[in-house]
């Protein structure tokens, strides 16, 4: 598929997306969660051209939080907003310190890391006064998150599309919840998108659980070539009368 092949199928994806889940409405100005990765740039193109033909009228408004890790590459962000011709807001955290001063021993880096960083976009979305926050997140990250959960923490659950944030004033969407990783990597590498990573110490050790996932994933394709569609579709097809939850069903 050549670049623009690929960029309306995410942008139809990304679409339906808005559609079924009502992601964006009449005059949202929307936080989007820039980490100078592929997933969120494609996630700033898409939302961006879809306001370019949208009937009502949104905002949106890049933002970068800097986690404080020693050669994050700011400049290459703001100068890629810049000529997108956004903005460029970025946040400074003492996100490393913080986490160094309080991560308990056996926790996960990245998931604490995660969370200070969904706490600086909430901070920072009422500041700029915006209403929603979007997020990158892929239909890989949701699958492998449905099966981390069930795998490592005993739960079934994932990730929504749009959900009420714990502070109970922002609305957190998910865009690209249809749109599988290897179009935004594909699309990505055509377009000649610029890559930022965290810069963090533990990238190399990052997120082995999700990588074990994604492997997995990959193995079973093989066998079973709808198994991304079909543990989409799990997650829209949740049957609580052949569960174990007292919570949902009396017994
Ligand atoms: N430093 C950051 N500043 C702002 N938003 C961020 C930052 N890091 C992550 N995000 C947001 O959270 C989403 C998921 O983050 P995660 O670390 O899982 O990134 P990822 O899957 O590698 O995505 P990307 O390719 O965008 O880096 C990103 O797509 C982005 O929207």
């Amino acid at each position: 598929m050549n670049e623009q092949k690929l960029f309306d199928k995410i942008k139809r994806l990304a679409g339906k997306a808005v559609g079924d889940f009502n992601l964006i409405e009449e005059n949202d100005r929307i936080l989007v969660a820039i980490s100078g990765g592929k997933d969120s740039w494609t996630m700033l193109h898409v939302l961006k051209e879809l306001c370019r033909r949208a009937p009502i009228h949104y905002e949106l408004v890049p933002v970068t939080i800097n986690p404080g890790f020693d050669g994050f590459d700011t400049a290459t962000i703001t100068h890629y907003l810049t000529e997108q011709g956004f903005t460029a807001h970025l946040e400074t955290t003492n996100g490393e310190e913080v986490i160094n001063a309080h991560l308990r021993p056996g926790s996960s880096y990245c998931a604490f890391c995660a969370r200070l960083r969904r706490g600086a976009l909430y901070t920072t979305a009422q500041k700029l006064g915006c209403n929603k926050v979007a997020l990158g997140h892929h239909l890989d990250d949701h699958i492998e998150t449905l099966l981390l959960n069930q795998f490592y923490s005993g739960t079934i659950s994932a990730m929504s599309p749009k959900l009420l944030a714990d502070n109970g004033e922002q609305t957190v969407i998910r865009p690209l919840v249809y749109v599988e990783e290897h179009l935004i990597d594909q699309w990505t590498a055509l377009r000649n998108i610029p890559r930022v990573d965290c810069s963090c110490p533990m990238l190399v050790r990052r997120d082995q659980k999700r990588q074990r996932m994604k492997v997995l994933i990959e193995e079973l394709q093989g066998e079973i070539p709808q198994i991304k569609n079909s543990l989409l579709n799990a997650m829209r097809n949740v049957q609580p009368r052949h569960l174990l939850d007292k919570n949902l069903k009396d017994f």
